[in-house]
């Protein structure tokens, strides 16, 4: 769905938005300016979209469009300098209870001295989940992943690709609403990427949580998303917001062979192209002008 202008105005221009009772997490008239000492970054400038419970959308946009500040406002970890984010109508303005995020370092993002077990566990024990449901809750996850053979290793121990799985696990246990994934497959190789991305579809139809997924592969969101939302080049809105109209039933060989897959990914590669040399949407160009500012 393309962004729309309504002649005569100059609306933001918006992702796909839902009546308030069926959104369950809604980013309004997001913007995130960063004060350095050598002037303003405005990083985002205006982003609305909805996400339905149970949705598993794809952000996909070019280097430096803000996805990660985008993330943060989310996650709660900083807040937006305008607009605002919703998590079932609540105004988010910290880390929210049942939000989990999985960044690209896991390296970073497991503590070497703790077990697998212990990794996993941790945030359930930060919540004073009880002993036995928090057993129950690890086991599940553990095995969710294809991990269950491994709980006494470290992290170090295993392979990138299972160090991410240690780090998808621990979100799952936590049985959060909201996943949001920051590039989490970036640093593995091809193989265990695509395997990566089938645990995450797995993943995701299993528990129905709603996953926010961001990422720089565009066959990467046109296969794992149902959504794709591509983003402008800085300073940042959305370019469009694509439903992907793939059957639910994905898999690496035919869903990639279908000619509808690469439709959409010719698609959403020639938007970020567009998005790269500077090409706004319609309403984000009569905003531009509205305010005055140069576009990019
Ligand atoms: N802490 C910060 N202080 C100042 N500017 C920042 C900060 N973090 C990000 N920026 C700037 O905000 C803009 C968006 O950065 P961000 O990391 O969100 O983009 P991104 O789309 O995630 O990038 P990439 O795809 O390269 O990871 C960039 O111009 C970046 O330099």
């Amino acid at each position: 769905m393309q962004s729309e202008t309504t002649p005569g105005t100059t609306p933001a221009p918006a992702g796909k938005t839902l009546p308030g009772n069926e959104a369950m997490l809604s980013v309004r008239n997001l913007k995130k300016v960063y004060k350095t000492d050598g002037g303003d970054i405005e990083a985002v400038r205006n982003l609305t979209f909805d996400l339905k419970a149970g949705e598993l959308a794809c952000l996909v946009g070019p280097s430096g469009s803000g996805k990660t500040t985008l993330l943060k406002c989310i996650s709660g970890l900083m807040a937006p300098t305008e607009g605002e984010v919703l998590l079932n109508g609540t105004r988010v303005s910290g880390p929210p209870k049942k939000m989990a995020v999985v960044f690209q370092e896991y390296g970073r993002s497991l503590f070497p001295w703790m077990r697998v077990r212990e990794n996993v566990e941790l945030p359930l024990k930060n919540q004073g989940v009880p002993r036995a449901e928090r057993d129950k809750l690890v086991d599940d996850a553990l095995e969710a992943v294809g991990l269950s053979h491994v709980p006494q290793s470290y992290p170090w121990q295993l392979s990138g690709g299972m160090q991410q799985r240690v780090a998808i696990a621990r979100a799952v246990a936590y049985q959060p609403e909201v996943l949001l994934m920051d590039e989490p497959f970036a640093a593995v190789d091809a193989q265990t990427r695509a395997d990566l991305e089938d645990l995450i579809r797995t993943v995701w139809r299993k528990l129905g949580v709603t996953v926010l997924f961001v990422t720089h592969d565009i066959d990467e969101s046109v296969y794992l998303g149902e959504r794709v939302i591509i983003l402008s080049s800085s300073p940042t809105v959305i370019q469009e917001d694509l439903a992907i109209d793939l059957p639910d039933e994905r898999d690496q060989l035919n869903t990639r062979s279908l000619p509808r897959f690469t439709e959409l990914r010719h698609h959403v590669y020639e938007q970020i192209q567009l998005a790269k040399q500077g090409h706004r949407p319609a309403a984000a160009v009569q905003t531009d002008s509205g305010a005055g500012s140069a576009t990019a």
